[in-house]
């Protein structure tokens, strides 16, 4: 295992910037995901450390050495690739061994560590199979096998499971998780499923149009996302996003006012435009009447379409409109409504009229200009102190 550095590491194609002055420090025997949508740089980046591509500047070190101009065979890393092309006239044992083959490896020490990765990778047994005789998950195994032999301090792997049907790609999850504590190698994977990047890595680097918009743990980026970008491709559903008016102690939207507190959030003053952000999973349907009372908490909404997804609905709100009845149409109106999701028991339909809160400690506010996030969940003390008093009357 090894550290990985990136140091201002741009590359250009023509008029393209593929990676736009990376900046990635990674600790020995970290899995990193690279996310971010089709075009942002996430392959680049990974070819420029694998020493497939060199960047236009910058530099890359692998442990301690530098590696910007070395080829790849000197880099200490090994890759792993959506396609996998195994040998299909050689048998298991000799696709593995392949590489070590070529090094002119002694053939005991051949044998042992080719026996070794099939039993990391469960293929004992199957070494003289051929490629024809195997499903689309063991030739996987054989491909990540093939990287094990070499003992690289580095894996990089580009989408190796996205050729792979939906119930073997969450058996190859759980399968790399365990690779990567048993080998406790450094791993680069770049991948386009979420549920991968969560669920698989130490931290998650976020990359937008070449630049990376946020490395940190999953749920860091999830609870707190550095910006709008961030907040919107992180999480599906995507995150609800509401163009909003800062006013006094309130956040105001179409006509509703959250109380909010605009005193204790940096940077923000009253008559500023910001966007605020809400997830599906942190808006509720109103289920008492302390809550349904409290015309600060709640939002009227009529239901549109469901989507019942087994272990939660998906609803669909009719946008807000102005209950002054003032206003008319809105930009809100315009855009779609919000999204909000349930537990699977509950009883709703289509077209019904409900009342929503939402839970304030949960909203995002990001700049309306920039994008970058202002503030997480900041509720006034007082204000749950208030609704905390309030429920526990309501239950009494
Ligand atoms: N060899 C090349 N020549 C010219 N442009 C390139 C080359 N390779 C990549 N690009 C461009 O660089 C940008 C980043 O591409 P890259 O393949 O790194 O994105 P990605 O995030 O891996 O995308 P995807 O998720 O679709 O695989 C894209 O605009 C792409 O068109």
């Amino acid at each position: 295992m090894a550290r990985v550095k990136l140091t201002d590491v741009t590359k250009r194609y023509d008029d393209v910037t593929a990676v736009d002055d990376m900046n990635l420090d990674l600790k020995d025997g970290e899995f990193i995901c690279l996310v971010g949508p089709s075009g942002c740089g996430k392959s680049t980046t990974l070819e420029t450390v694998a020493g497939l591509t060199k960047p236009t500047s910058g530099t890359i070190t692998i442990g301690d050495r530098e590696v910007t101009n070395l080829p790849p065979k000197d880099r200490g890393i090994a890759m792993v690739f959506q396609n996998i092309a195994l040998f299909p006239h050689m048998d298991v044992y000799d696709n593995i061994s392949f590489g070590l083959r070529l090094r002119n490896f002694p053939q005991d020490e051949m044998d042992e560590r080719v026996e070794e990765a099939a039993r990391v990778v469960r293929l004992q047994g199957m070494l003289d199979r051929m490629p024809s005789e195997m499903s689309g998950g063991q030739r996987q195994r054989v491909a990540i096998a093939r990287a094990i032999v070499r003992d690289p301090d580095v894996f990089l792997m580009d989408e190796p499971l996205a050729n792979l049907d939906a119930k073997l790609r969450v058996n190859m999850r759980t399968e790399l998780q365990r690779l990567h504590k048993q080998l406790d190698t450094t791993i680069i994977y770049v991948t386009h499923n979420q549920a991968e990047a969560m669920t698989m890595s130490d931290r998650i680097a976020v990359l937008n149009r070449g630049e990376l918009q946020q490395i940190a743990p999953p749920l860091v980026c999830y609870n707190q996302p550095a910006n709008r970008f961030v907040a919107g491709f992180i999480g599906s559903p995507s995150m609800n996003f509401v163009d909003a008016t800062v006013g006094d102690g309130t956040l105001d939207a179409n006509g509703y006012s959250v109380s909010f507190d605009t005193a204790a959030i940096d940077g923000v003053t009253p008559g500023e435009a910001v966007e605020f952000g809400i997830r599906p999973e942190d808006l509720y349907l109103a289920d008492n009447s302390a809550e349904a009372a409290d015309p600060s908490r709640t939002f009227s909404v009529t239901t549109d379409v469901l989507e019942p997804m087994g272990d939660e609905i998906f609803v669909y709100l009719k946008p807000i409109l102005d209950p002054s009845g003032g206003g008319g149409m809105t930009d809100f109106e315009e855009r779609q409504g919000l999204l909000m999701s349930v537990d699977p028991a509950t009883d709703i339909s289509e077209e019904e009229d409900v009342e929503i809160v939402l839970d304030r400690a949960r909203i995002h506010l990001f700049d309306d200009d920039t994008g970058d996030a202002i503030s997480h969940g900041v509720v006034a003390d007082a204000d749950l102190e208030a609704e905390a008093e309030r429920d526990e009357a309501q239950a009494d």
